[in-house]
């Protein structure tokens, strides 16, 4: 790439890292850089992903030889330098030239820290031990749930993932195969390396979409038949209404957000499958003719996505999730009394986190009489991804040698019938 447009996407990362600062998430900021070539917004996407990757890595080779804390908007240059020159193979002189007209950009400030910077810098391209220091720990507010429930080495190879970022998998409709992806044993398909979505073959045509293969388990848990009548509850972007309706079922997706809603009309369109798409709050939303099952992908913390969202950790403290698991309660009783006795409904989460899985089906159970869980039995889905009270629990540091899976609970229940 041109150097003019190695600058721009290094400009751009770091106009998407100071809007992280503020609150802001990437996708949030998915706009941001619409005046950037695709290249260079795409670029700059990477590298603002890797410093928050990589963030308390490149703090600590920084603090071996700055002297005082530089202000927040260096701070960034250097890690961008850092992770560049240390991750990503950058050549060390490019990096720092361009590290110090970054700062120079900053105005009189920047004027005067642009000789640190320099100076740190050159010292920082010969620093031993990169690849040896451990992955950036979680947030407290994640990490003591996650090592209590998972054990510390699972918390630690969980961050080693989060490190690592995902691979680029697809659901496919059945039968279309994807050159040059690597089959799951769980039946999504594995795409390694970078790669522009949409200029993939049978992407126009609608053959597949892209969904992590965690997240494509809830619904084969749900087991969809041709013809059933299925709600896909808090359904937008629709990857799940898409898996429900390429079975065959009568889908009706309902979110709350008429612009996520829009998403999945697109999906819809361009994979020629069908839903009837309802804005509403699923805790008032009631069918209009009896119903067969139910997916139910609650609200939640998104901590089991981390690999993909690196910006999570920045911008929650965990202040969120007792309104969470409150909703997602509620949402599992309103769901319940939607489909008849005898009828299944998965619920699934996003999340590392067992109070809003394993905890929030234990205490559906005991709130509902008669309600138990179908154990399930999916192609490549290992016993031990099997929890003691029948659900699915992945995590991001399962298949390690395949580049991981994002963070699921699900489990199916059926009613008392
Ligand atoms: C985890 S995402 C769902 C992902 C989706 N099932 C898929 O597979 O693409 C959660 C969704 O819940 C929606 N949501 C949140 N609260 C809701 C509510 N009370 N009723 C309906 N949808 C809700 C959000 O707008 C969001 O789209």
């Amino acid at each position: 790439m041109a150097k003019r447009g190695v600058d721009m996407a290094r400009s751009g990362a770091l106009r998407l890292l100071a809007g992280v600062r503020e609150g802001l998430s990437l996708s949030d900021q998915a706009g941001a850089l619409k005046a950037l070539p695709p290249a260079d917004q795409a670029r700059a996407a990477r590298l603002a992903a890797a410093v928050l990757r990589h963030q308390s890595r490149a703090d600590g080779v920084i603090a071996a030889y700055v002297g005082r804390k530089p202000s927040p908007q260096v701070a960034d240059i250097l890690r961008l330098a850092v992770v560049e020159m240390l991750d990503l193979d950058g050549a060390a002189h490019g990096v720092v030239d361009a590290a110090v007209t970054l700062t120079r950009g900053l105005g009189q400030k920047g004027q005067a820290a642009s000789g640190m910077v320099n100076a740190v810098l050159r010292k920082v391209s010969a620093h031993p031990g990169w690849a040896d220091l451990p992955p950036q720990p979680m947030p407290a507010w994640l990490r003591d749930p996650v090592a209590a429930a998972y054990g510390e080495d699972a918390a630690l190879a969980i961050e080693a993932a989060h490190q690592a970022g995902a691979p680029l998998d697809l659901t496919t409709k059945p039968g279309v195969a994807v050159e040059g992806a690597e089959p799951l044993p769980t039946g999504s398909l594995r795409l390694h390396g970078p790669a522009q979505v949409s200029a993939l073959p049978g992407y126009a045509e609608g053959d597949w979409w892209v969904q992590d293969a965690a997240a494509a388990l809830p619904a084969r848990l749900l087991d969809p038949r041709p013809g059933e009548r299925i709600a896909d509850l808090c359904a937008a972007p629709g990857g799940k209404t898409l898996q429900l309706a390429a079975a065959g079922a009568q889908v009706t997706a309902v979110d709350i957000s008429p612009a996520r809603l829009r998403r999945v009309a697109e999906n819809l369109k361009r994979c020629a499958l069908t839903a009837d798409l309802i804005a509403a709050d699923a805790l008032e939303w009631r069918a209009d003719s009896p119903l067969d099952a139910i997916l139910l992908d609650a609200p939640c913390s998104a901590t089991g996505t981390i690999r993909r969202h690196p910006d999570l950790p920045f911008l929650r403290d965990g202040s969120g999730i007792p309104a969470l698991i409150d909703l997602q309660a509620r949402l599992i009783d309103h769901a319940l009394s939607l489909i008849p006795p005898g009828a299944r409904m998965v619920y699934a989460v996003c999340s590392l986190l067992p109070d809003e899985g394993e905890a929030q089906v234990a205490a559906a159970l005991s709130r509902h009489p008669g309600l138990r869980v179908d154990t399930p039995a999916l192609p490549g889905v290992p016993a031990d991804w099997i929890t003691p009270e029948g659900g699915l629990r992945t995590r991001p540091d399962y298949w390690p040698d395949r580049g991981g899976m994002d963070g699921f609970f699900m489990a199916r229940l059926r009613k008392a019938g």
